[in-house]
C-alpha cells in the first residue's frame, strides 16, 4: 500500500486508483527513486526507506519532503516538510516559473531561510516534487534536474563496452564492475564484488588511489599482457571524507594504444637516457666522481688532482690516449676557483694550419673572406676568467706556438687581422699523449713553451697499469651502454673478468669500454664470458684506436694473437673506424658533437681521427 501521506482523503477522493504501489502515482515515481539508487542513494532512499519499514507517514527527514501536483496543478499528497502550507505553496509558485523556462530543478528559501532544492519528476498523471535541503550548486542533483534523460546516460557509463568502470570503496573492496570488465577477467556477473582489489584486478593501484586520496589520471595499465590507459580517482562524500575510488579504463583501440604505449616507453628510455647524460654532464662538473678507480694509481692521481686544482698554475696532462686526460680536465677546472665559468676545449690536432691561429685568437671584422662581419672572439679570448683546454697540445704548429708563448708570458694577443692588444686571463689545462722530450730533441716543441703549459705535470696512468680497476670501470661501461639503450645492465662472469685483466688496453679505458660494450651487443646471455670477447676481437667492425708511436713498441697483444696478426688487426679497425667517421659526419651534416655522441666516442679523439683522415675543420658545433 501506498505510504505517503495524502492530504485527507486525496487518493481516493480525487479518482485515483485504490493506493496501491503500483497504481499510486507516488509510488510509481518511488520506482523512479529505485532506478536512481546510485543517484540517490544518499539523499533520498535512506528516508524513503525509513518510511516504507516503519509505516509511519511523514516521518522524513529533517528537511525533506514531496509534493505530488495533478496534472491541474492541485495538490494531490505531501509529505515531510511539503505538508508546511506556507513551504508548499512557494514550492507550487516557484514550479509555475520553472515550468515555464522548462527548469526541472530550482530552489526556494526553506524555513529560517535555508536553502531547499526542488527536482521535478513529470508524468501524464502528476508532477512529483522532491524538496529537500541541499546545496543548490550540487552538481549531482542539478545535473539530474536538468537532463530527464540522466538515467540513460548513467546507465550508458555503466555498459560502455569501450571504458570499464571499476569502483571499490574505502578498504579497497569491490563493490561495483562494469560488464565489459568482468568478461575481460572471465568473471560471472558480480563475480569481483566483495573482494580486495587486487585480488580481482591484475595491476590494480585503486587500493594505493584509496589511501593517498589522488588520482592518477592517463596511465598505462597492464592487464593480461595488453596495455591500456586508465585513469583511477579518489571519491569523496560531501563532507570531504575519501569514501572510496572508481578507476576507468579505455577498452577501446588496443592496437593504437598499443603503438601509443610503445611509443611512449621508447620515449621514456630516451628520457631516461637524457636525464642520465645531464646527471652526468652535472656530475663531471662537480669533479672526481667521473673518474672511475680505486686502485693505488688512480688514489694518487686523484691526490694530485686535488691538491693542484685549486693553484691557478698551468697544468699540463700527459699519458696514452684513452687514459683519462680529458676527464681530468674538467676535474681540475671543477675543482678550481674558475668552476662558475666556462671551461673552453681545443683541440690543435683537430684545426687545420690555416685557420689554427683565428679559432685561438679571434679576427677583427672583415679580415679574410668568410669571416664573420662583426669579427669574432677566439677560443683564448672566450676562456677569459675560466679555463682554457688545449688538447693535443704536442700537435700545434710552430708559428702558433710563438704566438701561444707570447699570451703566456703576459697574457696579450692579437685577433687575426688586428693591431689592438687583447687580454685574457685564464686557466690553461693542456693535454698530450705525445713524448715531449723526444720533440724538444728533434726541435718540433718549443722548451721555452713546454715550461709555460707544464707549470705542473700529471700523468695519467695507463689501464694496464691498474687492471684491478677493470672491474670498476666494466660495471660502468655496462651500465652507460644499458642506459643509453633502454636495457637491463649484463654482467660479467669472475672469468670474462680475468681475461680481460689479461690484456694489454693499447687504447686504455676508451678501448675497454668500447670492447665491453661490443660483448654486451653480441654475447647471448646476461652473463657475458670470457669467450664472447674471443669472437670479438676478431670483429672486423670493432672500433680500437691503433697505438700510438710513443709506445708502439709495448703495444699490447690481445690473448692468442701474434704481432703480425695484431697489427693486421689494427689496420683493418682502423679503416673500418674511419669509414664509420665519415658515414656519422655525412649523416649528421658535421655536427661533431652528435658524431661523438653516435659513435660513443670522445670529442677529442673525435677531432684526432678526423685530423687523421684529413678531414676539413669546420665550425664547432
Ligand atoms: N677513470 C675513468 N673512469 C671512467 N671513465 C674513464 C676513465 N678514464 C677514461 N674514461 C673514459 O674513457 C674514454 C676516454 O677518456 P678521455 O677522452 O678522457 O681520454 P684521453 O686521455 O683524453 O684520450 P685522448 O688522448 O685520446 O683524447 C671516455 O669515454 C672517458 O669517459
Amino acid at each position: 500500500m501506498c505510504h505517503i501521506a495524502h492530504p485527507p482523503g486525496n487518493c481516493e477522493n480525487k479518482g485515483l486508483q485504490r493506493p496501491s504501489p503500483r497504481r499510486c502515482p507516488i509510488s510509481n515515481w518511488l520506482g523512479v527513486f529505485t532506478d536512481y539508487r546510485p543517484v540517490f542513494n544518499r539523499s533520498i532512499m535512506p528516508a524513503m526507506e525509513t518510511q516504507d519499514t516503519s509505516g509511519e507517514t511523514a516521518s522524513l527527514n529533517d528537511l525533506r519532503g514531496v509534493l505530488v501536483l495533478g496534472p491541474d496543478g492541485k495538490q494531490l499528497a505531501a509529505n515531510g516538510i511539503a505538508l508546511q502550507p506556507e513551504l508548499a505553496r512557494s514550492i507550487e509558485t516557484a514550479w509555475q516559473d520553472a515550468r515555464r523556462r522548462q527548469r526541472r530543478l530550482f530552489t526556494v528559501d526553506g524555513p529560517d531561510n535555508r536553502p531547499i532544492v526542488v527536482v521535478v519528476l513529470p508524468s501524464p498523471d502528476a508532477t512529483v516534487l522532491v524538496a529537500m535541503e541541499r546545496d543548490s550548486r550540487d552538481a549531482l542533483i542539478e545535473f539530474v534536474g536538468a537532463v530527464d534523460f540522466a538515467g540513460d546516460i548513467l546507465a550508458h557509463f555503466l555498459t560502455n563496452p569501450f571504458e570499464a568502470l571499476s569502483v571499490v570503496d574505502r578498504d579497497a573492496i569491490v563493490r561495483y564492475m562494469s560488464p565489459v570488465h568482468e568478461r575481460f577477467f572471465g568473471l560471472r556477473p558480480g563475480g569481483g564484488v566483495g573482494r580486495h582489489t587486487t585480488e580481482v584486478i591484475e595491476n590494480s593501484r585503486l587500493h594505493e588511489v584509496v589511501k593517498s586520496g589522488k588520482a592518477e589520471i592517463g596511465l598505462l595499465h597492464e592487464m593480461r599482457g595488453i596495455t591500456r590507459v586508465v585513469s583511477r580517482n579518489p571519491i569523496r562524500n560531501s563532507r570531504g571524507e575519501l569514501v572510496g575510488a572508481i578507476g576507468q579504463i579505455m577498452f577501446k583501440g588496443p592496437e593504437q594504444l598499443q603503438t601509443l604505449s610503445n611509443e611512449v616507453s621508447k620515449l621514456k628510455s630516451e628520457v631516461a637516457y637524457y636525464r642520465r647524460e645531464l646527471d652526468d654532464l652535472r656530475n663531471r662538473s662537480y669533479g672526481l666522481d667521473q673518474m672511475v678507480g680505486e686502485s693505488l694509481a688512480m688514489q694518487r692521481l686523484k691526490q694530485q688532482i686535488v691538491k693542484v686544482a685549486p693553484l691557478d698554475v698551468p697544468v699540463l696532462l700527459t699519458g696514452e690516449s684513452g687514459t683519462g686526460k680529458e676527464l681530468a680536465a674538467h676535474a681540475i677546472h671543477k675543482l678550481s676557483p674558475r668552476r662558475d665559468d666556462t671551461m673552453v676545449m681545443v683541440n690543435a690536432a683537430a684545426l687545420p694550419a690555416t685557420l689554427v691561429e683565428s679559432e685561438l685568437f679571434g679576427y677583427e671584422a672583415g679580415s679574410f673572406t668568410g669571416a664573420e662581419r662583426k669579427g669574432r672572439k677566439g677560443k683564448i679570448e672566450q676562456a677569459d676568467r675560466g679555463s682554457l683546454f688545449f688538447d693535443e697540445v704536442g700537435d700545434m704548429p710552430a708559428e702558433v706556438q710563438v704566438k701561444l708563448l707570447r699570451v703566456l708570458q703576459d697574457g696579450t694577443f692579437q685577433r687575426v687581422g688586428g693591431n689592438e692588444l687583447h687580454r685574457s686571463n685564464f686557466r690553461l689545462i693542456s693535454a698530450s699523449n705525445r713524448n715531449f722530450e723526444a720533440m724538444i730533441a728533434e726541435g718540433s716543441f718549443r722548451l721555452d713553451l713546454f715550461y709555460r703549459i707544464g707549470g705542473v705535470t700529471i700523468r695519467l696512468p695507463a689501464l694496464r697499469e691498474r687492471l684491478e680497476d677493470i672491474p670498476l670501470l666494466v660495471d660502468l661501461a655496462l651500465k652507460q651502454f644499458a642506459d643509453r639503450h633502454g636495457q637491463r645492465a649484463k654482467k660479467l662472469s669472475a672469468d670474462a673478468i680475468s681475461f680481460l685483466q689479461g690484456q694489454r688496453w693499447p687504447g686504455n679505458v676508451r678501448q675497454l669500454i668500447h670492447t665491453v660494450e661490443r660483448a654486451a651487443i653480441f654475447s647471448e646471455s646476461d652473463v657475458i664470458e670470457s669467450n664472447d670477447f674471443g669472437t670479438i676481437d676478431l670483429e672486423p667492425g670493432q672500433i680500437l684506436p691503433a697505438p700510438t708511436a710513443e709506445h708502439a713498441d709495448s703495444a699490447p697483444i690481445p690473448l692468442g694473437v701474434g704481432p703480425q696478426e695484431h697489427t693486421r688487426v689494427s689496420s683493418a679497425v682502423e679503416q673500418v673506424e674511419e669509414q664509420m667517421i665519415r658515414q656519422a659526419m655525412a649523416k649528421f651534416n658535421g655536427n661533431k658533437k652528435r658524431v661523438a655522441v653516435e659513435l660513443g666516442i670522445s670529442r677529442s679523439y673525435l677531432y684526432k681521427r678526423l685530423a687523421q683522415i684529413g678531414f676539413g675543420a669546420e665550425s664547432e658545433t
